[in-house]
């Protein structure tokens, strides 16, 4: 079966950094170590609020990513400035709250389509890919569609926060249908979030996907385990569930 990627988000390698205002450890040796382990792109999200990654990460990174980067942001003038201006290979426009944990849901593309079109073509017009970060919902896909987006990234979150077996495999069977969907309508189709070791063998299995974007799992069992070993580790589960 065909292969899947994995792209490695290192916000919570410099979540560690900030904590102490140390210069380390730096998401760039991280990405380094990544890309070494197996990795197939480097995510990173500058929020706005700057929590993590910094725009000085994001000016680093793109000067030494190996592979690809996938840069994660609001849609707001001044994200998409700061895209046009390091043109990642890769920008992923995702909701944002001031005061959340993490993201909790995907992107109403269909409620700001004139928005999330010109967004879209902004982007494309930097020669960058743009992918929406949506849930498996056949209205924000056909709004994907519209805004010309060629990526999606499907929001795993419900289906990673599942508390009991059966309400996992009800929020699995949501995911397949809305990504079935998705790909049937010409999309390249991604996924993340909350993803970790015990749970990513079903999504992984789903052969429609492309790409998945898995962070805070790996860098909590970096370290333990280091970050090469955990990289290597997860890439491992992906292909196995691929076989
Ligand atoms: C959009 C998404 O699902 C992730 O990139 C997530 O936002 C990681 O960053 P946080 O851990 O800061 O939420
Ligand atoms: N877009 C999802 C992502 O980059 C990683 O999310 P998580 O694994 O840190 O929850």
């Amino acid at each position: 079966m065909k292969e899947i990627l994995l792209g490695v988000n290192i916000d919570h390698i410099a979540t560690l950094r900030n904590a102490r205002g140390t210069t380390y450890p730096d998401p760039v040796h991280a990405a380094e170590v990544a890309e070494r382990a197996g990795a197939d792109g480097i995510t990173v999200h500058l929020r706005e609020d700057r929590r993590h990654i910094t725009d000085r990460d994001v000016r680093i990174l793109k000067q030494t990513i190996q592979t690809r980067m996938n840069l994660e942001m609001a849609v707001t003038e001044e994200m998409l400035l700061i895209a046009e201006q390091i043109s990642p290979e890769f920008c992923c426009l995702v909701p944002e709250k001031r005061e959340e944990l993490t993201t909790e849901g995907g992107l109403d593309v269909a409620g700001n389509q004139s928005r999330m079109n010109t967004a879209c073509a902004r982007l494309a017009a930097a020669g960058i890919l743009v992918s929406l970060f949506i849930d498996a919902d056949k209205k924000q896909i056909d709004a994907a569609v519209a805004a010309n987006a060629p990526y999606i990234e499907i929001h795993t979150g419900q289906y990673a926060d599942a508390s009991n077996p059966a309400e996992q495999q009800k929020e699995l069977d949501i995911l397949i249908e809305g990504i079935q969907y998705a790909h049937s309508k010409g999309l390249k189709v991604n996924a993340g979030h909350g993803l970790h070791y015990h749970n990513v063998k079903p999504i992984a299995a789903i052969p429609e996907l492309y790409e998945l974007n898995i962070g805070h799992a790996i860098i909590a069992r970096a370290a333990f385990d280091g970050l090469h070993q955990a990289v290597a580790d997860m890439r491992r589960l992906m292909q196995e569930a691929r076989a």
